[in-house]
């Protein structure tokens, strides 16, 4: 070992194998050189001791100083004295750490992958092999200051000095380590030096001149280069200790700076998609200043106006779930799936033949037929490309779902109170589809089963109403079941037919979606019984306190809903007063309601039942309004039955004028003719109006006796009584149809038709009255003509008989009529029918004949007067002039 210790000192880091070469040893020293141990450096800090205890290696110093590289000569001289092995015994080849001269290179030093830290330094290493762990090192020797450390460079450290053999062994790898960074580029610049100096020397004395210039010259360039590299090293150093202090700063993030327009131009618009944005801001990026006028006089302007923009927050400021929330028990689905007998009662419908018509330029738009419908387009229903067709939104959401999660664009998140709920990661236009709702179609028997036993103690349902009478579960379904009630919602649901088969989807309300934004929908919630009945925590103003279903739409009460609300079924509905009544009693809704207030007096400290009985008041006082309402109206009733009743009883036409009796008859047979298709109601209506009086029960039996068969003979009866006072009646100053005639006969005629009027009929009914107006007026009569031929019986002839008209006996088959409820009687043509008795007809009443549903627009003036029009027009069109005197047309000669 002492002979071992006697070789020439160097160290080899065993990583980076880069031989250092120390100062020379004296020749005394190396008295052993022979020795086969000189060869074997210490290769293992296991051997550190044994180095460090040498004296000869103790006196070792290792020059640190940037300048210390040695030169080459030096190194020749150095290695001259080096002893040898002896070839003639040296069967062995030296070490390599032995032949100073020789510079060894790591190819992963070179290359820049070597690894920076020696595994000697590793922690563990240093643990098991030095004396404690580097951290503890660390404490008792902290590290020096940036400072110290480049004056500690400039020194020569002394082993000597340093008693810690680890941080006598970390010094020696820290100066070989700046050795080998500044030696490679000065031992360049010092080896072109040298071969100046040698070629100066073999050039002699001639070339010495110029040789000396030039050496001069790289002396300078070396001079400055080393300068150079000092600085480099210092601002290496620097640049390092920035690098640390950026390591040590938390991030900051970019926002932080430019503000919550980071990456938006002054065109950006939240709502509309990045590529849009961008788009627009291309066009528009031209003429925008970069000049912000000053705040006085831009105040005002940036407030309001072009100013005035959205910002979108970058997506860390408004995400207060770091984490993907976990949600236990949901099976993604994202198709729907049959369950059980579904498939078998699902009946497939065949998607309606209708296909759209839109062009290139309007991209199947809002006037898109299949839009309108809410069918989506495709390749069987529109001509258009995917790429020009802008009603494909279930194939734009499957293209979405292809792409990454903002793409996507939901995502689950938890609310305070309801539990989980689902936010947009992105904007929405508005009416985009945002997700579809699908999951397990079952059947109801299903769904019953399974709420009673699978869901009968969870709190959530996810059970939709779908198509077929078949419900979608999406307790295995898509992300859209976490979607969240709300009754001032910022989404609908709605179902859309997509190849021929219906699918529920999301959809943006009118106001679109901004990132961030909760998406609810109103559930209109079918609690199914009051156990079921939630507290909405929706927080709205418009907050209806439970997940019930929406109120219904207070529209306008029109002139006919009004009569509607007066009759006695819906009366008795609103006051639940028949509760025993049949009607009430299989009413669903009825039902539910009177269960919610059974419950409501049950639990008086629920704070739910107060809310259902806050809700139940509000509906009596409308009640309670619409009955002072009715009673109203039945006063205006009674008072104008009377009128009528007595007229016909004293058997004196005094109420009523000669244009308004054909039309309060006409009515009448309107009423009939409503009783013959609902006699149950006629007969409930009747035993309402019966409390009137005596008169009352009069029509009564009149009408009962209609039911019974002689539907016409009361009417019969009427008329003969008015034919007998015709004269008379023609001597009475004529009065207008007031108000209350009016009401009267529309109040008759509601009550009959009560039970089959829907508003959908209602509606319906309008809208067979409103084609007559551009009906040619020859036609119609062509039409009254044949109806009168074909359909009218004798009973009805008769009714129809206009009691102050004299029957003409020149044209047969003519059909003669009043406009019903016209101040302007209209021009009548007067025919004889086969029967010999005459009708009325207007081209409007021709056609009323044949939809008896027209006789609810009965009275209204608008119809007199265009029948006035027409009649004009066709006097023009033909010729035919009406004798005002006769009622008969004649051709004019002019
Ligand atoms: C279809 S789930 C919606 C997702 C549900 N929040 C969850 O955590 O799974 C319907 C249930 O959510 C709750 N919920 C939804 N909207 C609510 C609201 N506005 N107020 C209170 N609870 C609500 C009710 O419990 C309801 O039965």
């Amino acid at each position: 070992m002492a002979d071992r210790n006697a070789s020439p000192t160097s160290t080899s880091s065993a990583d980076s194998c880069t031989t250092v070469e120390t100062a020379p040893q004296p020749p005394s020293r190396s008295s052993s050189a022979a020795s086969p141990e000189m060869s074997t450096p210490p290769t293992s800090l296991g051997d550190e001791a044994s180095v460090l205890s040498d004296p000869a290696k103790a006196d070792l110093n290792t020059e640190m100083n940037a300048a210390g590289p040695v030169s080459p000569a030096l190194h020749d001289a150095a290695a001259a004295q080096q002893p040898t092995p002896d070839a003639s015994t040296g069967s062995r080849r030296p070490a390599r750490s032995s032949r100073a001269s020789v510079t060894t290179y790591n190819v992963q030093i070179l290359a820049g992958t070597a690894i920076h830290t020696p595994t000697k330094y590793l922690e563990k290493h240093h643990k098991n092999v030095l004396h404690g762990s580097l951290e503890d090192l660390r404490k008792t020797n902290p590290a020096p200051s940036p400072k110290r450390r480049r004056s500690m460079k400039a020194k020569v450290i002394n082993l000597d000095d340093i008693d810690d053999p680890a941080e006598a062994q970390l010094a020696i790898e820290a100066a070989q380590a700046a050795q080998r960074r500044n030696t490679s580029r000065l031992d360049l610049r010092k080896e072109a030096f040298r071969n100046l100096t040698a070629a100066g020397d073999a050039v002699g004395a001639r070339g010495a001149g110029i040789l000396s210039t030039v050496r001069n010259t790289v002396q300078n360039a070396l001079r400055g280069a080393s300068a150079l590299s000092r600085s480099q090293n210092d601002q290496s150093d620097d640049a390092t200790d920035q690098e640390e202090k950026q390591f040590l700063k938390p991030k900051t993030k970019n926002w932080e700076h430019q503000g919550l327009y980071i990456g938006q131009e002054r065109t950006f618009d939240a709502r509309r998609k990045e590529s849009q944005n961008r788009l627009r801001g291309r066009v528009v990026k031209s003429k925008e200043s970069k000049i912000l006028p000053l705040p006085m006089f831009a105040g005002e302007r940036m407030l309001s106006g072009d100013y005035q923009r959205d910002f979108k927050l970058p997506y860390d400021v408004y995400n207060p779930l770091p984490k993907k929330v976990k949600v236990d028990g949901w099976t993604k689905l994202s198709r729907n799936r049959f369950i059980g007998d579904s498939a078998a009662l699902w009946k497939r419908e065949k998607q309606d033949s209708s296909s759209c018509t839109c062009s290139p330029e309007e991209g199947c738009g809002e006037a898109c037929h299949n839009r309108i419908m809410a069918y989506e387009c495709d390749e069987t229903n529109c001509k258009l490309t995917p790429e020009q067709c802008g009603n494909r939104p279930f194939a734009q959401l499957k293209k979405r779902a292809k792409g990454n999660k903002y793409d996507y664009g939901v995502e689950v998140m938890e609310t305070p109170d309801k539990g989980y709920g689902v936010r947009a990661m992105r904007t929405f236009e508005p009416h985009q589809i945002i997700v579809e709702y699908a999951g397990e179609i079952i059947t109801m028997e299903e769904c019953e089963r399974r709420m009673k036993q699978v869901y009968k103690k969870d709190k959530c349902y996810y059970l939709m109403s779908f198509d077929n009478k078949m419900i979608i579960d999406a307790t295995r379904g898509t992300i859209a079941r976490f979607v969240n009630h709300s009754c001032e919602p910022n989404c609908e649901m709605i179902k859309w037919t997509v190849g021929g088969e219906p699918r529920m989807a999301l959809f943006a309300g009118s106001r679109g979606i901004m990132t961030g934004e909760e998406l609810t929908y109103d559930y209109n919630f079918d609690p199914f019984s009051l156990r079921n009945v939630q507290k909405c925590c929706c927080g709205t103003e418009r907050c209806r306190g439970v997940l019930g279903p929406k109120p219904k739409h207070q529209a306008q009460p029109s002139l006919a809903s009004t009569f509607l609300t007066g009759t006695k079924r819906k009366l008795q509905e609103m006051f639940g007063s028949g509760s025993g009544s049949s009607s009430t009693q299989s009413s669903p809704k009825k039902r539910r309601l009177n269960g919610m207030n059974h419950a409501a007096l049950t639990k008086k400290e629920n704070a739910l039942a107060q809310n259902v009985a806050a809700q139940e008041k509000a509906k009596k006082e409308a009640a309670e309004q619409a009955a002072q309402k009715a009673s109203r109206e039945n006063r205006a009733l009674r008072r104008s039955s009377s009128m009528t009743l007595t007229t016909h009883r004293s058997k004196t036409v005094h109420t009523t004028s000669r244009r308004s009796l054909p039309s309060l008859l006409s009515k009448r047979q309107g009423a009939l003719a409503a009783t013959q298709r609902t006699p149950k109601a006629l007969t409930r209506q009747l035993q309402h109006k019966a409390s009137v009086g005596s008169l009352g029960k009069r029509v009564l039996t009149g009408k009962v006796a209609k039911l019974s068969g002689s539907r016409s003979s009361v009417l019969k009866r009427n008329v003969a009584a008015r034919k007998d006072k015709g004269a008379a009646e023609s001597m009475m100053p004529p009065r207008s149809p007031t108000p209350e005639d009016d009401v009267v006969m529309m109040d008759e005629e509601q009550e009959d038709e009560t039970i089959n009027i829907t508003p959908a009929s209602l509606r319906s009914a309008k809208r067979k009255t409103l084609p007559q107006t551009s009906l040619p007026f020859g036609s119609a009569k062509q039409t009254a003509r044949r109806t009168s031929k074909q359909s009218a019986t004798p009973a009805s002839r008769a009714a129809n008989t206009d009691p102050f008209e004299v029957p003409d006996s020149d044209d047969e088959g003519a059909v003669v009529e009043e406009a019903e409820g016209s101040e302007h009687p209209t021009p009548r043509t007067k025919r004889r029918d086969t029967m010999g008795t005459s009708t009325t007809a207007t081209p409007s009443s021709a056609k009323a004949k044949k939809t008896p549903t027209r006789k609810i627009a009965v009275g209204h003036a608008p119809r007199g007067r265009k029948s006035i029009d027409a009649t004009h027009v066709w006097e023009k069109k033909t010729g035919n002039v009406r004798d005002k005197k006769t009622g008969r047309f004649s051709k004019t000669t002019i």
